[in-house]
C-alpha cells in the first residue's frame, strides 16, 4: 500500500466513523464534541485567572483580583458541568455506534452470497480480530472526541503563551518526538496484533472444541485433555511473547520521546524566570507560564497517549471498513434469473481450486443437467461432490470454465436472485435453535406465513414423527441451552433441515447433499421416492432440477442420471442401467454395496 493510499484510507476510516456516529445518535455526537471542546478551553483558562489573581495581589489592585476570582469560580463550575454532560453524551454515543457497527457487520457477512470469503484464512483472521477488538472499536469515537479536546487545548495554550513570549512556542516543538514515537508504537502494536490473530483463533478453537458437546465427547473418549491444554498453552505463550515484545519496544521509544520534552520544559521555565528578573514579565505571567508549561507537559504525554489510543482504535475501525469493502463488494452480476427452466444447467470445462490448496477439487467438468431431471452424484470421499453442489448453488465461483442456466452465465446473473430459486439440505446443516415452526420456516422466510406451509414441508420431509414426539409441537423451543428448550437426535435435526429445504414450493434447483446420512437407509429410500414423484410435478411447473449426493446406491439408482466423480473429474455419466451395463467404476461400487446387503 502506498503512503498516499494509506492516508486516503485513514481519511475514509475517520469519515466512516463520523458518519456512523451521526447515524447512530446525532444529538449525542454533536454534544460530545462540543462539550469536549468547551471543557478543554475552560481548563486552559485556569492559568489566566491565576495570573490575574497573582498580579492583583502583587500590585494591590482589586480589578484583576476580582476578574481572576470570578473567572476561576466560573471556570471550575463550567468544567464540572461540561465533564458530566460530556461523559453522558459519550457513553450514549459509544453504545449506539457499537450496536450499529455490529448490526452492519452481521448484515454484511451474512448477506455475502459466496462462501469463499468465509473460508479464506486471511479473511477469517480479519473477522476474528474484528470480533475480539469490539472493545477497541467502541473506543474509536470517545478517542476522537478526546483528540478534539486535546487539539482545542493545545491551540488555546499556544495563544496564551504567545501573549507572554513568542519564544515559548518552541516548547511544543520539544513534544514533536513524543508524537512521532506514538505513530511508531502504534505500528508496533498493530503488527503484533496481526501476528497474534492466528494463535488467538487457535486458542479459541481449542476452547470451543472442549466446551461444545460434539468436541467434548471425543476429547473425553480419546483422553485428549492434556493434548488440548498443551496446544492451548503453546498458542497462549506465542500470543504473550508477541505482546510482551511489542510492549517492551513501545516503552523504549516512549521514554526517549519523553526525555527530549523534559529538556525543553526546563529551558522554558528558565527563560521566564530570566524575564521576570530583568523586568520584562510580571510575576503573574511567570505563574501563568509555570501553569501552562505544566499543562503542556500533561498535554504532550496526554496527547501522545490519546493519539496512540486513537490510532489503535482506528486500526480496529480500519478493519471494520475493510470488512465492509470485502463483504460489500462480494455480490456480482445483474442479469435476471429465468422464472422457469426450459433447457437446464450446463457446466463447461468447470474447474475449482480452493484457496491455498495444492490440487483442484474439480477439474474440467463438462456436463448437462436437463430441466426437470433428477441427478445423483456419487463418488468416494473427497471426490468433489459437495464442491460441485456448492458451485451449482453459486456459493463458490468456478476458477475456470462456466456454469450456465438456460444459456445465461451464472457469473452474470444476480446471485442472490439465483439463490432465491435454489433450495438445499446439507449433511452439515445448521442447527437453528429457535421454535420448531421458525426453524423449518427459515427455508422460505418471505412466504412462510402459515403453519400449513410448515406442516406441509414437514410432511414432504417425512418429519412429522419429529413433531409428534415434541412436547409443544410447532411451538417447541429447540436447544437444551434455552428455557424449556428440547434437544433433538442427529437424525431429527436432519429431518428438520430437510423440511426446511422443502419449504420453497417450486425451486429451480433442489440440492440434497447427503441430507439423509443420519437416517436409516429405508427412510432415505422412501424420502427420495417421494422427492422423485414431487420432482415430476415440479418439472411441469418450474422445470426444476433435483441433485442428490448419496453413498447409498439403492437410492441413487432412482435418479434419471448418475454422475460418478473420481478425484475431481467425471469418471462416468449415465442412467443406472447404462452404467451397470458399462461394467465400470459405478457397477463395481454398486455390486460391492449390494453384496454387503445380501
Ligand atoms: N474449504 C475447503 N478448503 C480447501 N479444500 C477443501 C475445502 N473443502 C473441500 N476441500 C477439498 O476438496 C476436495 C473435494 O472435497 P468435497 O467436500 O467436495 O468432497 P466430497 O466428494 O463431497 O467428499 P465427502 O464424500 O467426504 O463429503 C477434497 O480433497 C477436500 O479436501
Amino acid at each position: 500500500m502506498t503512503e498516499n493510499s494509506r492516508r486516503t484510507s485513514r481519511r475514509r476510516v475517520i469519515t466512516t466513523m463520523l458518519r456512523l456516529a451521526w447515524q447512530a445518535d446525532r444529538a449525542a455526537a454533536v454534544l460530545a464534541f462540543v462539550l469536549a471542546g468547551l471543557g478543554a478551553i475552560t481548563q486552559s483558562f485556569y492559568g489566566l485567572w491565576l495570573k490575574f489573581i497573582v498580579d492583583g495581589i502583587h500590585t494591590g489592585s482589586p480589578l484583576p483580583l476580582g476578574v481572576g476570582a470570578v473567572g476561576g469560580v466560573v471556570s471550575i463550575a463550567a468544567s464540572v458541568a461540561v465533564a458530566y454532560g460530556g461523559q453522558r453524551a459519550q457513553s450514549r454515543l459509544r453504545d449506539h455506534t457499537r450496536y450499529l457497527m455490529n448490526a452492519q457487520i452481521l448484515n454484511l457477512v451474512s448477506a455475502a452470497p459466496t462462501l469463499e470469503l468465509h473460508e479464506n484464512p486471511h479473511h477469517l483472521n480479519e473477522l476474528h480480530a474484528f470480533q475480539r477488538e469490539g472493545h477497541q472499536l467502541s473506543q474509536v469515537l470517545p478517542r476522537m472526541v478526546e483528540l478534539c479536546a486535546v487539539t482545542v487545548q493545545i491551540v488555546t495554550t499556544a495563544v496564551l503563551m504567545v501573549l507572554v513570549d513568542p519564544l515559548l512556542l518552541a516548547l511544543p516543538l520539544f513534544a514533536v518526538p513524543s508524537l512521532l514515537v506514538s505513530f511508531k508504537t502504534s505500528r508496533i502494536f498493530r503488527d503484533s496484533g496481526r501476528r497474534a490473530a492466528e494463535p488467538a483463533r487457535l486458542a479459541e478453537h481449542l476452547v470451543e472444541l472442549t466446551a461444545t458437546p460434539g468436541g467434548a465427547k471425543e476429547v473425553r473418549l480419546f483422553r485428549l485433555q492434556a493434548e488440548m491444554l498443551r496446544r492451548f498453552q503453546r498458542a497462549h505463550h506465542q500470543i504473550r511473547r508477541l505482546h510482551g515484545r511489542a510492549q517492551l519496544q513501545a516503552a523504549g521509544w516512549s521514554l526517549a520521546g519523553r526525555l527530549v520534552f523534559i529538556a525543553g520544559y526546563i529551558a522554558s521555565i528558565a527563560l521566564v524566570v530570566r524575564q521576570v528578573t530583568i523586568g520584562e514579565a510580571t510575576i503573574g505571567e511567570a505563574a501563568l507560564i509555570a501553569v501552562l508549561a505544566g499543562q503542556v507537559l500533561g498535554l504532550v504525554s496526554g496527547s501522545s497517549e490519546v493519539l496512540q489510543l486513537t490510532i489503535r482504535s482506528l486500526v480496529a475501525a480500519d478493519r471494520f471498513v475493510r470488512l465492509q469493502d470485502l463483504f460489500g463488494h462480494a455480490a456480482r452480476g445483474h442479469r435476471p434469473v429465468p422464472q422457469r427452466l426450459e433447457h437446464g444447467i450446463s457446466l463447461r470445462n468447470v474447474s475449482y481450486q480452493y484457496d491455498g490448496a495444492a490440487q483442484p477439487a474439480l477439474e474440467e467438468i463438462d456436463v448437462d443437467l436437463p430441466a426437470g431431471s433428477t441427478i445423483a452424484i456419487v463418488g468416494e470421499n473427497g471426490a468433489g461432490k459437495s464442491t460441485l453442489v456448492k458451485l451449482l448453488a453459486g456459493l463458490y465461483s468456478p476458477t475456470n470454465g462456466s456454469i450456465t442456466i438456460d444459456g445465461e452465465d451464472l457469473g452474470s446473473v444476480e446471485l442472490t436472485r439465483w439463490q432465491h430459486r435454489v433450495s438445499a439440505a446439507f449433511q452439515d446443516h445448521a442447527r437453528f435453535e429457535f421454535l420448531v415452526r421458525e426453524t423449518v420456516a427459515l427455508g422460505d422466510i418471505e412466504n412462510a406465513d402459515t403453519d400449513l406451509l410448515v406442516l406441509d414441508a414437514l410432511e414432504r420431509a417425512a418429519a412429522t414423527d419429529v413433531l409428534s414426539a415434541l412436547p409443544r409441537g410447532l411451538d417447541t423451543q429447540l436447544g437444551s441451552g434455552w428455557p424449556a428448550g428440547v434437544d433433538l437426535s442427529g437424525g431429527q435435526w436432519q429431518k428438520l433441515a430437510i423440511a426446511r429445504a422443502m419449504m420453497r414450493p417450486a425451486p429451480a434447483l433442489l440440492l440434497l447433499d447427503e441430507p439423509s446420512a443420519a437416517l436409516d437407509p429405508e427412510t432415505e429410500h422412501r424420502l427420495f421416492e417421494a422427492w422423485t414423484q414431487a420432482a415430476h410435478h415440479l418439472r411441469e411447473r418450474a422445470g426444476s432440477i433435483t441433485v442428490l449426493v448419496s453413498h447409498r446406491f439403492s437410492t441413487v439408482r432412482m435418479a434419471d442420471s448418475i454422475i460418478v466423480l473420481q478425484r475431481g473429474t467425471i469418471a462416468e455419466h449415465g442412467s443406472h442401467e447404462e452404467l451397470l451395463h458399462k461394467n465400470g467404476l459405478y457397477a463395481e461400487l454398486f455390486n460391492l454395496q449390494a453384496s454387503a446387503y445380501r
